[in-house]
């Protein structure tokens, strides 16, 4: 356990995944499946791998911020870290001079997310760790009004080796798509297990009605439909929208409006639930202070964890037991390179430790850019299965990394020769 952390390197790597359009929707057109990829050395050899996840542009910026958090974490060991793991996440985000970028939330939150996340890899790969261990890395500053430690510590049984967890499909209907590409994935979907589909929305109401319709068609009546509006509209505008596609009987509507924007979430929550349509958002929600009131608010129907975009396994877990004590089904976001792999590993958390139940519960799968993990997620059937390795799950081929990393990867070299 005494690793102490020598070296932190950070690159940028970059996936031109908007040539194909993949991940595209209403606001984020042209998307490159990013990472700002964290590397922890130690002085006994074990190396702990972290990231988190960006669009392309910008993340030069996120690599420098994470530049800027190295020397708070190198020299430190993992014993010093994880005995007071709380503490450390608090000195991340508490840094006198860097909260002013913040505080928690935006570039630095980011970039406290890929040295976090590479810290969990780290411990994990080199021990087991229990409930109570997890608990005592959370900061509840700001939240004990509506979660306390002694609170937060649960059980359950684990049925996930056997099963897995229920996962759906983002894959088939990004907004960029055309139709026959649409049919095509849909149909092969279809084949492979898949009962839970999520369509892009919000560009064009005509067009949103005709994808809409199509994908509905092709999946009957019984499978599950969502539908994902990425922050287009003002708060009444997404009510009369997602009123017009209530006849294809989506289960939410997601990121309706402005992700900072509480009480207009809760306006279009109450709006859209005689409809029987529920409000999913999270992706872009900043800490969990703002999950906390939208929880409080009733803005939201199903939490929308995100593994990089909250300040690593840490924040995430008080968002897990904060969503819990609400008793608001958590669906985590993993539109993104790693994000999968990563958020795998916190939905299992919520299972065994936390919520023991699968009620209205499902985890976002997108088919993009795991063969460049060394432990890329095994889905079966429509579900994750546990992972195996040792770790975080997001270590990458140093192929890979090599040739994406930004700009003198050669995919980018030839990219931009073209
Ligand atoms: C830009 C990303 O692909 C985004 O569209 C992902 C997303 O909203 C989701 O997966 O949900
Ligand atoms: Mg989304």
């Amino acid at each position: 356990m005494l690793h102490k952390i020598i070296n932190l390197t950070v690159r940028d790597v970059r996936f031109p995944t908007s040539v194909e359009q993949h991940g595209s929707d209403a606001m984020h057109t042209d998307p490159d499946y990013s990472a700002a990829y964290v590397v922890l050395d130690t002085d006994r050899g074990l190396r702990g791998f972290g990231l988190t996840f960006t669009l392309g542009k910008g993340t030069e910026i996120v690599v420098c911020a994470v530049e800027a958090l190295a020397a708070l974490v190198v020299g430190k060991s993992l014993q010093e870290i994880v005995s007071d793991f709380r503490g450390f996440y608090r000195l991340l985000t508490s840094d006198g001079q860097m909260r002013w970028l913040g505080p928690e939330k935006g570039v630095t939150h980011l970039a406290t997310a890929a040295v976090l996340n590479a810290v969990w890899d780290l411990w994990a790969r080199s021990e087991g760790k229990d409930p109570e261990q997890i608990v005592s890395c959370i900061d509840f500053r700001y939240i004990t009004d509506v979660l306390t430690e002694k609170e937060a510590v649960g059980e359950t049984e684990d049925q996930m080796q056997k099963e897995g967890y229920p996962a759906y499909t983002t894959s088939c209907a990004w907004l960029g798509y055309p139709d026959q590409q649409l049919k095509q994935l849909c149909t092969d979907a279809l084949k492979s297990g898949w009962t839970k589909f999520k369509v892009k929305v919000g560009a064009d109401l005509e067009d949103d009605i005709r994808r809409c319709r199509l994908i509905r068609q092709m999946i009957g009546p019984n499978n599950t439909l969502m539908i994902d509006a990425n922050q287009r509209w003002d708060v009444a505008e997404a009510i009369s929208w997602v009123s017009r596609l209530s006849e294809f009987k989506p289960l939410w509507i997601e990121e309706p409006t402005s992700p900072d924007d509480i009480l207009g979430h809760a306006a279009i929550s109450k709006a859209l639930a005689p409809l029987g349509i529920g409000v999913a958002t999270g992706e872009q929600c900043h800490n969990r202070v703002m999950f906390k009131q939208f929880l409080q608010a009733s803005a939201l129907q199903f939490v929308q964890i995100d593994s990089c975009r909250l300040g690593s396994v840490n924040e995430n877990l008080a968002v897990l037991l904060m969503a819990h004590k609400f008793q608001v089904p958590v669906c985590p976001h993993a539109g993104g390179v790693g994000l999968c792999e990563l958020v795998q590993h916190l939905i299992l958390f919520d299972y065994i430790c936390v919520s023991a139940s699968l009620d209205s519960r499902m985890c976002e799968y997108v088919d993009h850019l795991h063969k460049h993990f060394t432990s890329p997620v095994v889905i079966q059937d429509a579900h994750y299965m546990p992972p195996k390795d040792p770790g975080y799950s997001c270590e990458m081929l140093e192929a890979s990394v090599q040739k994406h990393q930004y700009p003198e990867g050669d995919v980018w070299k030839l990219h931009m020769n073209k």
